[in-house]
């Protein structure tokens, strides 16, 4: 499958403070990949940079192609039309991103006439569509609410109907279903497995949470401190993690092999490095319990493991990591 998105040697920095470094990795199309970390790791930021929504004082390095255009040297011109026809990103408080004291359908009618030169009418029955579309009952009649009068789960079911508006082929999920309970949770799983496989749309879902990852993506990118530190099979990684960071962190979630899902989060021992004041060598070498002196002052390559995959780790080769046992 050809690549839709190459993201390569990305470096940014916000108001002079550098929180990405390196960050490189690919999105086939039609694939659903995870990209986790725990919180401050950057996941978000490079969203946004995919996205080309970062503040004015941000300075961004490397390459970001899609579709074979850099969109790092885009102009704000050309990345607002991609954004309203190529990308589309899913935010996590679903509620936050819409207007309280407007109807969800004036808001998707309002969407889809930003984009498509159509009647009101014409607009209204779209989104009616697109409601019936992610799966939301009595469509009709939902265009009709307000946020207040819908569940968490209705909202973000209406924010994917928003943001397949434009049919876009890259949807970014950013945290999209941790505001909502675990049933939900898995509804709106199966919402995106099913937009992925029915439209062939690349989906990248960033989350914190292994087991919602494992259940949707084939693939896992992991980035820790700002870096990415391995990109794996999902099925390799749970088994045969290449990297400590990964193996922590599947042994802090606790997936069950079984069923694939995380039914516990403990956390890792030790504090998240800040990508604004890295340690030296490997960043994750203070909260490594493989470290050695060398990882102390030794910064890792990204380079290819045993698996096809890719790791940040100087041990990789000696180190036999099992993955989370069932
Ligand atoms: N606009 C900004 N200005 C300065 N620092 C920022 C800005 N946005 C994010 N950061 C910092 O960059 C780092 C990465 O943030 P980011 O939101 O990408 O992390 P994340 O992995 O998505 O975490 P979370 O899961 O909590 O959302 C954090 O240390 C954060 O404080």
């Amino acid at each position: 499958m050809a690549d839709l998105l190459r993201v390569a040697d990305l470096g940014l920095s916000i108001g002079g403070t550098r929180l990405l470094s390196d960050v490189s990795f690919t999105l086939s199309e039609g694939e659903v990949v995870g990209l986790v970390g725990e919180s401050g790791s950057g996941k978000t930021l490079t969203g946004l940079t995919v996205m080309g929504l970062l503040p004015p004082t941000a300075e961004a390095t490397g390459t970001v192609e899609f579709q074979g255009n850099d969109l790092l040297t885009a102009g704000p011109e050309e990345l607002r039309r991609l954004r309203g026809s190529e990308l589309s990103m899913i935010f996590q408080e679903p509620r936050a991103s819409l207007h309280p004291a407007r109807p969800v359908g004036k808001q998707i009618v309002d969407v889809v006439r930003a984009h498509e030169q159509v009647s009101k009418a014409v607009a209204q029955d779209r989104a009616c569509d697109l409601l019936a579309q992610v799966g939301l009952p009595n469509p009709r009649r939902t265009l009709s609410a307000y946020t207040h009068e819908l569940s968490g789960g209705m909202c973000q079911r209406i924010m994917i109907a928003m943001a397949l508006v434009c049919e876009p082929r890259l949807l970014l999920a950013d945290e999209p279903t941790t505001a909502l309970d675990v049933t939900i949770q898995a509804q709106i799983i199966e919402l995106l497995r099913g937009l992925a496989e029915e439209r062939g749309l690349t989906v990248l879902l960033i989350s914190h949470n292994l087991g919602v990852v494992s259940d949707l993506c084939s693939r896992v990118i992991t980035m820790y401190c700002g870096q990415v530190v391995t990109v794996d099979r999902t099925d390799h990684l749970l088994r045969h993690p290449q990297h400590p960071y990964p193996w922590a962190l599947l042994q802090a979630s606790a997936v069950d092999l079984d069923t694939e899902r995380e039914h516990e989060w403990t956390g890792i021992a030790g504090t998240p490095a800040n990508p604004a004041r890295p340690p030296v060598g490997c960043r994750f070498h203070p909260r490594c319990p493989h470290r050695t002196e060398t990882c102390e002052s030794t910064s890792p390559d990204l380079v290819a493991a045993e698996g096809g995959g890719l790791t940040r780790c100087l041990r990789h080769e000696e180190l036999t990591l099992s993955g989370v046992s069932a």
